[in-house]
């Protein structure tokens, strides 16, 4: 039977377990969802078959009241659970109450109702003819957008959809016009690569095959920077480019476990979303030692759980959270996929991250910048320094899904509107936009949030209280964004154009502050400039003037020098070159 134990129900084990020590790990229950008649019976008959021997079915007056029941998890997500390789699994806990022999018959038991029951379908993991020639094969990443690998193409998707190429064929693939717009091959030359695709295993490259070793070779670990379910992220310091990055190594063994295409999907959503300043940039990644490593964009501000520990975020910054990681999530939500694991602990943050920008974009406006030596270099630092810029950005990609071919595993249930603990996919986008809208809810002072039980009904039936702290636009923002019917949530293109994010109103007054500080040094500087600039033009016409009485060859060539000279002063940011060829004229009138 499904229902667990209370004590395994209540998901605040979930919130206190997280432990950077895999021997004190508790149970984290991910997958829940509402008790409803069809998952007692899916239970039951589960029960019948003799599996989830662990779990006992409670008696019927224990069942509690529908709307007020706490989540419980789903038939699948127990089989998962006690699936040794499912990182879920507290393999200590099972081994507790099974005996050895006992485990090892559920075990291939429960292999066996895996690979029947996953979706959209469960590919083996090692594939022999992989190893004998690894270096020739690569994984297809299904998140490739469609116009690389027309993976919105239903035949190429059968094809390509989660298989591994050969170096062959995907060169002969990508030089192949192989897929015109009925979806068919165009050419004989698309046929036969095609052909080939379809003969070729369907499986993944297995992680087990690629084990390399990187971690000590190449980086210095610097210090542990979070732990979270699944896995250790330590700030490193790459040895060769003495760049900061922070490397996720899974806390368990992923390699030939069920749990190896999570992992998987982590970095397939990474390497194609990590490109975006809202998005946690992405740099590589490898199996070792059968775990998983990514090396990722180092965020020095930590995570937006981490900031709010103090005290809740004002509107002015809430303001700017909300336009960072909307711009992240309609990023994401433009190449058709969802996060679906959106939290304040995966929200993390990079602090001073305007001051590369400011000076990048006046770097651009005026190239010659440095060899000026204008003094803007000290503006930049200042802001370098200034510890109160920051820029958000989404992170923990994990559960990230393609919403063509939506493989959801979803993610903490505080955060989750009801509709997808119901299993309706159907409006996946607006799944991110209620996390966003709860995690701006909680971030804002109406944290921490219940897990289960009538407040979690009634922040998804519509009843949102208002903040006092907010107003009643940013209010009434966060309730559109919770609302009980996605299809009357806003879309992350239309929070990206709310009135309320005008990009004035979403700045700080430190922000501002700051930048006006830079635009008013400018402005000195400038001035300094036509000041200076100002003289020497004075100078040269008394110059002129007197070598025009002359009338001399040197007063034309003078005159013309001015006049030139004065063309170039009205640019005020004039380059070195043009002032190092009219300076031996200049010194040659002054004199
Ligand atoms: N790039 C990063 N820069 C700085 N800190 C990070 C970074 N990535 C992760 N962290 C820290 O490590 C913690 C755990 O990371 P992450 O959320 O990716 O792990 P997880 O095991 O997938 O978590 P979850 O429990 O949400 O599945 C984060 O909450 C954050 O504090
Ligand atoms: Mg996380």
């Amino acid at each position: 039977m499904a229902f667990r134990q209370p004590e395994q129900l209540d998901s605040s084990v979930e919130m206190r377990s997280r432990s950077p020590s895999p021997s004190t790990q508790v149970f984290h229950p991910r997958k829940l969802r509402f008790a409803d008649e069809d998952f007692d019976k899916d239970s039951a008959d589960k029960e019948d078959e003799g599996e989830s021997p662990q779990f006992k079915k409670r008696p019927a007056t224990d069942v509690p009241d529908i709307s007020m029941s706490p989540p419980c998890q789903k038939v699948q997500a127990l089989r998962l659970f006690s699936t040794p390789a499912t990182p879920k699994t507290i393999l200590t806990q099972c081994s507790n109450h099974l005996s050895a022999a006992a485990a090892a018959v559920n075990a291939s038991r429960r292999e066996d109702l895996v690979r029947l029951t996953e979706r959209p379908r469960c590919l083996p993991l090692h594939n022999r003819n992989m190893q004998a020639h690894p270096q020739d094969t690569a994984n297809v990443n299904p998140f490739t957008p469609d116009s690389l690998l027309a993976h919105n193409k239903k035949r190429c998707r059968t094809q390509f959809g989660r298989e591994n190429l050969n170096v062959n064929a995907m060169q002969k693939y990508l030089l192949s016009d192989n897929c015109d717009d009925d979806g068919s091959a165009s050419a004989d030359g698309g046929n036969d690569s095609q052909r080939e695709f379809s003969q070729q295993a369907p499986k993944r490259l297995a992680l087990h095959d690629t084990n390399i070793s990187r971690f000590k070779r190449e980086f210095m670990q610097v210090s542990v920077i979070g732990v979270g379910e699944f896995g250790e992220v330590f700030q490193c310091v790459n040895r060769l480019d003495g760049c900061i990055y922070a490397i996720k190594r899974s806390k368990k063994p992923v390699a030939g476990s069920s749990f190896e295409k999570r992992a998987l999907n982590e970095v397939w959503a990474h390497a194609v979303l990590g490109k975006h300043d809202n998005v946690v940039r992405y740099y590589s990644a490898w199996a070792e030692d059968d775990h998983m490593l990514i090396q990722n964009e180092y965020c020095d501000g930590g995570s937006l759980q981490s900031r709010i520990q103090q005290h809740p975020l004002g509107e002015s910054e809430l303001k700017i959270l909300l336009m960072h990681v909307i711009e992240g999530l309609r990023y994401i939500h433009s190449n058709d996929l969802v996060h679906m694991d959106l939290k304040p602990e995966n929200i993390f943050s990079t602090m001073n991250p305007m001051a590369h920008k400011m000076g990048g974009d006046t770097q651009a406006q005026n190239p010659s910048k440095d060899e000026d030596g204008d003094g803007m270099d000290s503006v930049y630092e200042e802001l370098r320094n200034s510890e109160n810029l920051v820029t958000y950005k989404i992170g923990d990609l994990g559960h990230v899904t393609s919403v063509k071919e939506p493989h959801v595993e979803e993610g903490d249930c505080r955060y989750l509107p009801k509709e997808i603990l119901h299993e309706d996919y159907a409006s996946l986008f607006k799944a991110d936009i209620f996390s966003l809208g709860i995690t701006l809810y909680e971030v804002a002072g109406g944290g921490p949030l219940p897990k289960n039980g009538p407040e979690w009904h009634k922040l998804r039936d519509g009843d949102v209280p208002s903040l006092p702290a907010l107003s009643k636009d940013f209010n009434e923002l966060i309730a559109q964004m919770m609302h009980p019917n996605p299809n009357k949530r806003p879309t992350s293109q239309s929070i990206f154009n709310h009135p309320i994010l005008s990009a004035v109103d979403s700045k700080s007054k430190l922000q501002l502050g700051l930048e006006l500080t830079v635009e008013k040094r400018k402005n000195e500087i400038l001035m300094n400039k036509l000041r200076e600039a100002k003289k020497q033009i004075k100078l040269l016409e008394q110059k002129v003037t007197v070598l025009a009485v002359a009338n001399t060859p040197e007063s034309l060539e003078g005159q013309r020098c001015l006049r030139s000279f004065t063309r170039r002063m009205r640019t005020p940011f004039s380059s070195d070159r043009n002032k190092n060829q009219l300076s031996p004229l200049f010194d040659k009138l002054v004199s």
